[in-house]
């Protein structure tokens, strides 16, 4: 990177490695309304490999910054072989994105899903690794919802079997009776995107709408001329059940023997959601059984299919291929909307589909970019001041910032606290993992009455080595200012070389630092004392221009009033 991006140096640094090379000009997403100065090495390097077929546009659009491989239906040992080479994957539903394959992405930096589900992505280990995983969560809602109510229909009135019957020669009328929706009532499990979309056609073909989702207001569901029921109500009165929810460990086989026992004989399920929310064994034996209506299924526990009870079923049930995302439309949408994703983190940018960054949206970052900087750098200077092992972090955000969504900031300081220790392999996405896991304990506070600056930061680290705290807020044009170290007042800029003292208020103290430093021919930049009362407790801080060498640190403590010395480097 020949050029920071605006404020966006930040970000950039979260994802992108050390460059090198020419600089050329690159214009991207008007959204951002930035234009970069990237290395041509930059550009050359950046590998994405799309391992499931997508649309050609998202490929066009990944080919202007990288180099773009696709190799589609490679087994796993084959993946895990190529991934070190690439800093992208692009994905469907048919890769399934494991542990080993993460942990062999050495410069993977982002995943891809064109769809959206991640569940055939191991996201807690991509968190690990620092690598944004990110979807595209509207792109096929359209088409899933239509294949869901084509599959209602198509089993209400045979037309799978029927089709079978005309193309094999046959004329049986008879055989194919079916039944209307209109009046019926359709129970909708989770009224999400897709959920709603269908709530609004099934309204217009005249069904009367139960809908179950925890999540969702009365207010929403009334709108869509839903009436919120419990689950078990929606299992007992329906006369089609359609499921529109993730597979979570709620609810997995949510429809099972014991649920499908309450339904009403005539009832048909729809399932164009995930696989295993039903029990298969127990769908098969309740529609063999005449125990339920049938069922239509576009997702299985297992893909491909292979040998199942569902296979017998007849015309009682229809089945297809997880086909829910495949039109055309939807897959021109999903490619686009993830690789134009891909190309920003590539470039450094954010994601504003990432389903593992929290709170870190592309309109909560555009507000909050030079806060997250002065958070990071606190970060830093506290984690540095402590030393050793943190034990807690206290973020208080003072004056306006105590109105704002804290998370993005939070994730900011930690990432800045852990840096020293963790270097490039910290970043936005596993700061909040890597904390944990060294048990920091982080708690948030906020006091709007603050209001030394219009907003202002405040990060106390209590570490093995004792407690250190300093405040930072932004000037007029964004600049940083650190304005209290331990509590004492102070206005000085960070800067890469810094060396901060806690000593006695004493005559003769800085002008023995100074001479001291001489010695070594280090040059102090600037030089600021902060102190509560005369002769009292006071902290020093000096920006240098040069790093402190070897065994200084040892010498300052020396001197005489000197309780403490402790260098930053930024
Ligand atoms: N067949 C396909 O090809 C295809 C295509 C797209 C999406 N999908 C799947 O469809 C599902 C829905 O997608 P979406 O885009 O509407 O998601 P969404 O997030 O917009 O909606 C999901 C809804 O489920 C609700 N929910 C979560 N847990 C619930 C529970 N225990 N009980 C009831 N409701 C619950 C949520 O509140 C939410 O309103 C997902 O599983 C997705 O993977 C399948
Ligand atoms: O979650 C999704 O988006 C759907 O299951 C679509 O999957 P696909 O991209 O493999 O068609």
């Amino acid at each position: 990177m020949t050029a920071a991006v605006g404020d966006s140096q930040t970000i950039l640094q979260t994802f992108l490695p050390t460059p090198q090379g020419a600089a050329i000009k690159f214009s991207c997403g008007s959204k951002f309304g930035v234009v970069f100065s990237l290395s041509t090495h930059l550009l050359t390097m950046s590998k994405v490999l799309v391992s499931d077929p997508i649309d050609q546009a998202g490929i066009d659009i990944l080919s202007q910054v990288a180099q773009v491989d696709v190799k589609t239906g490679l087994p796993q040992e084959e993946l895990i072989r190529i991934m070190p080479d690439y800093d992208a994957l692009m994905i469907r539903s048919g890769t399934q994105v494991t542990k080993e394959i993460i942990e062999a992405g050495k410069q993977l930096k982002i995943i891809g899903r064109a769809g959206v589900g991640v569940d055939n992505v191991d996201v807690p280990a991509a968190t690990r690794q620092g690598i944004v995983v990110v979807n595209s969560p509207e792109g096929n809602t359209i088409a899933a919802a239509e294949h869901a109510l084509a599959m209602m229909l198509s089993l209400s009135r045979y037309i799978p079997d029927a089709n079978a019957s005309v193309t094999s020669g046959n004329w049986d009328r008879k055989s194919f009776m079916g039944v209307e929706v209109y009046k019926k009532t359709l129970g909708i499990v989770g009224l999400g995107k897709i959920g709603s979309h269908v709530a609004t056609v099934a309204r217009a073909m005249g069904m009367k709408l139960l809908a179950y989702d925890p999540f969702i207001s009365n207010d929403r569901a009334e709108q869509l001329g839903c009436r919120l029921v419990d689950l078990d109500l929606l299992f007992r009165e329906a006369d089609f059940i359609t499921l529109h929810i993730p597979k979570t460990p709620e609810t997995a086989n949510m429809i099972n023997a014991e649920t499908l026992a309450k339904m009403k004989p005539t009832v048909r399920i729809i399932n164009c959601a995930r696989g295993g929310i039903i029990d298969e064994a127990a769908l098969a034996e309740a529609i063999a059984s005449g125990k339920i209506g049938g069922a239509a299924l576009d997702v299985f526990s297992k893909e491909p299919l292979g040998e199942s009870p569902l296979l017998h079923l007849g015309k009682a049930a229809v089945l297809t291929p997880h086909l829910g995302a495949s039109t055309a439309e939807a897959q021109v949408n999903v490619s686009i909307d993830v690789a134009e994703q891909i190309r920003d983190v590539l470039l450094g940018l954010p994601a504003r589909s990432a389903v593992n960054i929290p709170g870190l949206y592309p309109d909560a970052i555009e507000k909050l970019r030079p806060y997250l900087r002065l958070a990071e750098t606190l970060g830093n200077m506290v984690g540095q001041l402590a030393g050793g092992r943190i034990e807690s972090l206290n973020i208080r955000m003072e004056g306006d910032l105590a109105s704002v969504d804290s998370k993005p900031l939070v994730v900011a300081a930690l990432k800045g606290l852990l840096y020293p220790a963790l270097r490039e392999r910290v970043n936005y996405v596993n700061a909040g993992i890597e904390a944990k896991e060294r048990g920091i304990r982080v708690i948030e506070t906020r006091d709007a009455a603050i209001r030394d600056y219009a907003g202002s930061l405040h990060l106390e680290a209590k570490g093995s080595l004792g407690d250190h705290s300093v405040t930072g807020a932004l000037l007029g044009n964004d600049e940083i200012r650190i304005t209290a170290v331990n509590e004492f007042p102070v206005n000085v800029p960070p800067t890469q070389n810094m060396l901060f003292t806690l000593h006695r208020d004493m005559p003769g103290i800085i002008g023995k630092i100074g001479s001291l430093l001489g010695s070594f021919n280090v040059n102090i930049a600037s030089m600021q004392v902060g102190r509560k009362i005369v002769r009292g407790d006071a902290v020093m801080v000096l920006s240098l221009d040069d790093p402190l060498p070897e065994g200084i640190l040892a010498e300052i403590t020396k001197v005489q009033g000197i309780r403490d010395a402790y260098t930053v480097t930024l």
